[in-house]
């Protein structure tokens, strides 16, 4: 096979991509290819299906009509095991896929009905995109039988009291909570193959914890004066309609939100002082950008004595090496959103500051798929079985 305009001349592929046998005998995970007799020994991101080989899952996505639940719908149409038989909407019940989001107008699905009159009985499992709030009594009302990824804020804090802090409102399902697990995927892995309810992260969350965590884990940087500056396109507010997010809203400026009290901050602290062994702080501002989607994390810290930025990069490098969608730049080039875009990839790196013994890391995801549907999806794959990466591999739109 040759593609016009492409030359393989300088790059080392490991082995040849061009050869066509190459896909008989090879598969490619891991940012690697291994021989496909090896695939059910390989660690993180590949793992043979248990017992689901050739059935398909049956899913419902509840909140279908939203921005997360179009994103779920979009990635599984290349999803070879998940089939979607149950969509659920409110103010859009009874209407079709196609009406609702023309760019998924080819999608085989039936319409969208109102949970309550929704059907679980031949469904395995459940993407719930629903706002927060909302969600803890529709996933208590659902059959147990249901393995459940809930995209919203319900489930992620372990401490009711500080849900009710931070979210002004008493946690409804304090039972399920204690058996949620936090899915941030990289990180958990054991854990959510077990878990029944898995509490998908929030967007900031995910861009700050995946470089922060195994940095703190390494004892490479201080757990104190962390600052961190993030930007969000406007569909991390969801579809439904405030006056806020109005194009001339958002147009033509930025601006930050939230200061002081975005109820992120308690979801990254969580993280953070799980691994620290000790209560960690952050200093969190988020701004909107007057784009569709894409989210940016400039993180500010403090090494640890003896430390050098080129630990800091080797770590990372070291850590995600056979994570598929945490890519570790490399030294001096900077992450930017638009080469994430529409992709399940995290792109980081880390920057000497000019002030001795600080460094600036930089993060990058797209909002809707690393920051939710995509990593909703690489959970559910751990949790029924199959690789990760399944209906994910799909590269970033560029330009
Ligand atoms: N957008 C993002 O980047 C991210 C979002 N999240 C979280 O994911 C969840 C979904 O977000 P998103 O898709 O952006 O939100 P949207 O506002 O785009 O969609 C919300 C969905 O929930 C439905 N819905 C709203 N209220 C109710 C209700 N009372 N009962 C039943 N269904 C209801 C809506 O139906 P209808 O359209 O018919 O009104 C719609 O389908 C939220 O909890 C959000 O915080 C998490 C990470 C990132
Ligand atoms: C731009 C914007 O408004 N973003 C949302 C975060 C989106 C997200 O991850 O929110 P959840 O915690 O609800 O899942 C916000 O700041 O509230």
């Amino acid at each position: 096979m040759a593609i016009a305009g492409f030359s393989t001349a300088g790059l080392n592929l490991g082995c040849s991509w061009m050869d066509t046998n190459v896909a008989k005998t090879k598969i490619w995970h891991g940012k690697k290819y291994y021989p496909k007799a090896m695939v059910a020994s390989l660690p993180h991101t590949v793992h043979a299906p248990k017992d689901k080989t050739n059935k398909d899952v049956q899913i419902a996505v509840l909140g279908a009509s939203g921005y997360t639940g179009s994103e779920i719908i979009r990635l599984l149409a290349n999803h070879p095991n998940f089939r979607i038989t149950v969509m659920t909407a409110d103010r859009k019940a009874g209407q079709s896929i196609g009406s609702v989001f023309p760019h998924l107008i080819t999608q085989d699905l039936p319409d969208m009905v109102a949970i309550k009159d929704a059907n679980f009985g031949d469904v395995d499992a459940v993407f719930c995109c629903l706002p927060h709030g909302t969600t803890q009594d529709i996933i208590k009302s659902l059959p147990r039988s249901l393995r459940i990824v809930d995209l919203s804020a319900d489930f992620r804090l372990r401490d009711i009291s500080e849900y009710e802090e931070w979210y002004g409102q008493p946690h409804r399902a304090p039972e399920l909570q204690k058996e949620a697990v936090y899915g941030l995927t990289e990180l958990a892995r054991e854990d959510i193959r077990n878990a029944r309810l898995v509490a998908n992260p929030g967007c900031y969350p995910t861009s700050i914890q995946l470089p922060l965590i195994p940095l703190i884990k390494a004892n490479l940087i201080a757990c104190s004066n962390i600052f961190i500056d993030s930007k969000s396109g406007v569909s991390g507010a969801g579809r439904s309609p405030k006056e806020a997010n109005l194009y001339t809203e958002v147009a033509e400026g930025i601006h930050a939100y939230g200061i002081t009290k975005h109820r992120h901050v308690p979801e990254i602290e969580q993280g953070l002082s799980d691994v620290a062994h000790s209560k960690v702080t952050v200093s969190f501002t988020p701004h909107l950008m007057p784009m569709s989607r894409g989210m940016l994390s400039t993180i500010y810290v403090e090494m640890v004595q003896g430390v050098k930025i080129e630990d800091l990069h080797d770590h990372l490098k070291k850590y995600y090496e056979s994570d598929e969608f945490v890519c570790v730049l490399k030294k001096g080039d900077t992450p930017h959103t638009r080469f994430v875009r529409g992709s399940n990839y995290c792109h980081v790196n880390v920057f000497p500051d000019r002030n001795p013994g600080r460094a600036i890391i930089i993060s990058v995801i797209d909002n809707l798929v690393k920051g939710a549907s995509g990593q909703a999806l690489q959970n559910l794959n751990l949790m029924m079985g199959y690789p990760e990466d399944t209906g994910l591999l799909a590269q970033p739109l560029f330009p």
